[in-house]
């Protein structure tokens, strides 16, 4: 667990910062110039703060008296440009964060591996691709054995290809290191496929933090991710496969269809169900293409979103005003929620 809180004067902005990371992959998310860079700089040691407490596990990283420095903080820091040293070979800058620790010969074949630098060892980094040295640069950042990996905005210099390329490698970190990673990103897709928890942040404050698919299905807190990103993250599970190919899956709300996914009964799975992509109906509707209707209840009406339960799960619906008026949709109220689409993510 991270613990943050801290505040720091610059001219211009004051930032008022406080929230914990739990494990897992926690993004950081907010406007251009709301405080994500400063504030994992203040976590890796990189600035003076002025004050606060910042502790990873049980170790105290900074208060009123102790402020360590940032390599006996155990960071590993990824940063939007690879910044490996260009006259040393890929093998060397891997080599460098590692070169008093012992053991660390053991960590640099696994690692090495784990990400396929194999064949990049003898080459500068000036011969690489954009993707290849960020690469080079999250196993450099692994090979300094950290207890928290910082990554700010890892991937927004690549371009699509080199992100889908990078992206697998990150989610082996996170399920096969299973190191802490704080991610500084801009980029809803990025949040979506790799984070367990977001942390929002806007004029050098945390607005919120929490799950991601408490977020996503919050009416007033989703549109703060983009207005078309509202809408439901459900965990699912493959259960088989239809006389027609259709893949039956299971929620805690009731069974669903999906197209024909390549994947054995048991993978779990998470389904995106987007507001935008879902009608309600008062009474059991009949003679619908639609496949997927789920007995739902709803919690609360925002705006134009209603907030669903759906098992011990929520989702959101996105409806005309008139349309609650019409339905008269308020707490409690049973609903029938058709689902149009639905995209799957990994779990
Ligand atoms: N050393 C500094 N001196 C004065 N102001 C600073 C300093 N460092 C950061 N700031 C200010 O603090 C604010 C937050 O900057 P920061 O880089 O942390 O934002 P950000 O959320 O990471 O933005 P972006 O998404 O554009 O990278 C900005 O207004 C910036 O100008």
């Amino acid at each position: 667990m991270l613990e943050v809180a801290f505040q720091h004067a610059f001219p211009g902005l004051t930032l008022d910062i406080a929230f914990q990371a739990p494990g897992g992959v926690t993004a950081l998310f907010g406007p251009s110039g709301c405080g994500k860079t400063t504030t994992i700089n203040a976590i890796a040691g990189l600035m003076r703060l002025d004050r606060g407490r910042i502790a990873l596990g049980d170790r105290l990283l900074f208060d009123g008296q102790t402020d360590l420095p940032p390599q006996a903080r155990r960071i590993g820091y990824v940063f939007q440009d690879a910044r490996l040293f260009p006259h040393m070979t890929v093998a060397a800058n891997l080599r460098y964060p590692a070169r008093w620790r012992r053991g660390a010969g053991r960590d640099f074949d696994r690692i090495v591996d784990m990400l396929a630098l194999e064949p990049l060892l003898t080459r500068r980094p000036g011969t690489l691709s954009g993707g290849e040295r960020q690469r080079v640069a999250i196993g450099r950042a692994l090979l300094s054995d950290p207890d928290l990996l910082v990554m700010d905005e890892p991937l927004a210099a690549l371009d699509e290809a080199r992100k889908a390329e990078i992206m697998p490698w990150l989610e082996r970190l996170r399920d096969e290191i299973r190191l802490p990673i704080l991610y500084v990103s801009h980029s809803v897709p990025e949040v979506l496929r790799l984070a367990n928890t977001v942390v929002l942040m806007r004029q050098g404050r945390v607005t919120h933090a929490g799950p991601l698919a408490d977020i996503l299905t919050d009416p007033e807190l989703a549109p703060e991710l983009g207005a078309r990103e509202a809408g439901a993250l459900i965990r699912a599970r493959i259960v088989g496969r239809e006389p027609d190919g259709l893949t039956r899956v299971a929620t805690s709300g009731g069974t669903m269809l999906l197209p024909a996914l390549d994947m054995a009964p048991g993978r779990e799975l998470r389904l995106r169900i987007w507001a935008h992509e879902v009608i309600l109906s008062r009474e059991a509707p009949q003679g619908l293409s639609a496949l997927n209707v789920l007995p739902v209840r709803v919690l609360r009406v925002h705006g134009g979103l209603v907030q669903l339960a759906l098992g011990d799960e929520r989702m959101l619906a996105q409806i005309t005003p008139r349309s609650v008026k019409a339905l008269d949709l308020q707490a409690g109220a049973a609903c029938h929620a058709i689902v149009k689409s639905v995209s799957v993510l990994p779990s």
